[in-house]
């Protein structure tokens, strides 16, 4: 597959969604329409229609195992109507969460299983993963202690308010998820202030899609 593919993963508020933002700011000057800046689930209509009903509040009873299907779903017309075209044009893609998140949230944060919900992806995805992930690490009492500070609790998803200790699950699962793929998976501590965090982002994504900035 022509393209590059890069995946943001980490707990939430680990800041992935702001250093986005900033970064890509700055690569679209030099890249143009030769980057494309998306996120999960969503990035288009029909998934960003599943993102509001995953994340909706009020969906008290959604079943886990739908949870983890809602997710998959958003993620094939994702993939299909978004990612996939821009790497067949050779571009370089920047997608906020892709299958770890499924893998970490549903697999181990439900507790369905890491490997169970890895395989029912393998359906959405045709196996295709990223080339690199940046894992933006912080403890989980950092990350929902700036939502807190920073997002209105009536802007909080269901997700965000979760028990802690389904966030220990996902962040343990995060850890685990690393040390098994150090090659595809690299690791910025994401509780040094936001320029540094930026700057590292920067650095690392022009190291490992060189071709795109001669
Ligand atoms: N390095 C940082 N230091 C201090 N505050 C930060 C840092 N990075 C992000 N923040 C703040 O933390 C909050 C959460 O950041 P952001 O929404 O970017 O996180 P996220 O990883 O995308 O979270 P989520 O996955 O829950 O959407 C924001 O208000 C942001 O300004
Ligand atoms: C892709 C994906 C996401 N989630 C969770 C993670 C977050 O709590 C929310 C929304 O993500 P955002 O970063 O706030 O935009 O959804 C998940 O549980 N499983 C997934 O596959």
């Amino acid at each position: 597959m022509p393209g590059k593919f890069i995946t943001f993963e980490g707990p939430d508020g680990a800041g992935k969604t702001s250093v986005m933002k900033a970064v890509s700011q700055q690569l679209q000057v030099e890249l143009g329409d030769q980057l494309v800046v998306t996120r999960e689930p969503g990035g288009n209509p029909i998934s960003e229609a599943i993102r509001q009903i995953i994340l909706d509040k009020n969906n008290t009873a959604m079943d886990v195992r739908t949870e983890a299907l809602l997710y998959a779903a958003a993620r094939r017309q994702h993939l299909s109507e978004t990612i996939l075209p821009a790497l067949a044009a050779n571009k370089l893609v920047l997608c906020d969460r892709y299958i770890d998140s499924s893998v970490v949230y549903q697999g181990a944060g439900r507790e369905i299983g890491e490997r169970a919900v890895y395989d029912m992806n393998q359906f959405a995805t045709e196996g295709l993963m990223p080339d690199l992930t940046l894992y933006f690490e912080v403890p989980v009492e950092v990350g929902l202690a700036r939502i807190a500070k920073n997002r209105p609790s009536q802007a909080q998803d269901r997700l965000d308010l979760e028990q802690a200790a389904f966030h220990e699950r996902v962040h343990d699962a995060y850890l685990k998820l690393v040390a098994g793929d150090p090659k595809r998976i690299k690791v910025i501590d994401a509780t040094a202030p936001l320029e540094q965090v930026e700057q590292e982002t920067l650095t690392i994504i022009k190291n490992s899609a060189s071709s795109y900035f001669k």
